[in-house]
């Protein structure tokens, strides 16, 4: 654990406890969906924080779901191999050797990373792709571009979810686990698809009614071109951001998933900086506002 509140003094450590009391009570039993981003989880001590907040959640009855990203990740394995990575509009190109590196390093190395994170923490974590329970059906993602959509882009076995069957999440919830989910979906003929983490937090956050879908990130939030955090983004106000390219690459699936979830019903969804010890934690369960929230309207 880093010992990031040993500067606070007692009485303010014991305010802060008695401020989650109301969050508890008001979440008690409810589902929030968690996405770990590749780019959140590159320093070790943040990653033990990160299973211990999930731990605790789960502690005091919220179910948190988890899912995880890697984008960072698999860059390193696939430079490894002598390629580079190729994005469009957020999304990585990927064609069959691509596929593999991705299958190996979410499904093989993220994702056991993080069970056994949350084992150290002492809960019961358990890894799923989209195979599992048949949890993600996709097929291939017809991509177009943003400003023009007459032009097509070809991003290989990028994959455009299909249907989200939520019972095996259900099932494990029930009992008491946490699931950890690799954003991997599986189409017709049982081929894979990569599917963007954020576009999978953000469906299954709205299959599950989900309270609150929480997204970490590597930056305090949503920032306007001169670098001001935005704390609060309305549709309307999120079309004039896409439009004049204030958000770009990795923003953009996140953005857009989060506007869908948000106009679906699920109750709050924020954008915050993974970065920062405990600030998943910090925002479910205290008075503090962190990151972007997405509004429908
Ligand atoms: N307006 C914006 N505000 C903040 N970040 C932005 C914005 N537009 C683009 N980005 C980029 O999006 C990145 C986050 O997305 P991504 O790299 O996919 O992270 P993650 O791995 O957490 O999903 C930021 O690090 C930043 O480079
Ligand atoms: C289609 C697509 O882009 N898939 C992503 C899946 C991982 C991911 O989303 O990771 P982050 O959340 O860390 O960005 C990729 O290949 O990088």
């Amino acid at each position: 654990m880093t010992d990031s509140i040993s500067h606070i003094a007692p009485r303010d450590k014991a305010e802060i406890l008695a401020q989650a009391l109301p969050y508890i009570r008001k979440f008690h039993g409810k589902t929030m969906v968690i996405k770990y981003g590749g780019n959140a989880m590159t320093d070790p001590a943040l990653q033990a924080d990160f299973a211990e907040d999930v731990v605790l959640l789960k502690l005091v009855g919220i179910n948190p779901v988890v899912v995880h990203g890697g984008g960072p990740q698999i860059e390193t394995a696939l430079n490894r191999l002598g390629k580079k990575g190729e994005f469009i509009q957020g999304m990585r190109v990927t064609d069959a050797e691509t596929m593999e590196v991705v299958e190996w390093v979410l499904a093989g190395e993220v994702q056991q990373d993080i069970v056994g994170l949350i084992h150290q923490a002492g809960g019961k974590a358990v890894g799923l792709t989209g195979r599992d329970g048949g949890l993600i059906r996709a097929k291939k993602l017809k991509m177009v571009d943003n400003k023009d959509p007459s032009v097509e882009y070809d991003v290989g076995q990028v994959g455009d979810i299909v249907a989200i069957d939520p019972s095996v999440v259900k099932a494990l919830q029930d009992d008491a686990f946490i699931p950890v989910i690799s954003p991997i979906g599986f189409g017709e003929e049982n081929e894979s698809y990569n599917i963007n983490a954020d576009v999978v937090a953000s469906k299954l956050a709205t299959v599950l009614q989900a309270e609150k879908l929480v997204l970490l990130t590597n930056t305090p939030g949503v920032l306007d071109k001169a670098g001001n955090l935005l704390t609060d983004l309305t549709a309307r106000e999120i079309d004039g951001l896409f439009a004049d390219g204030t958000i770009s690459g990795g923003m953009l699936p996140k953005i857009s998933g989060a506007l869908d979830a948000a106009k679906a019903g699920v109750n709050a969804v924020h954008i915050i900086d993974g970065r920062v010890p405990h600030s998943m934690l910090l925002e479910i369960l205290t008075d503090q506002a962190y990151g972007t929230m997405i509004r429908s309207h």
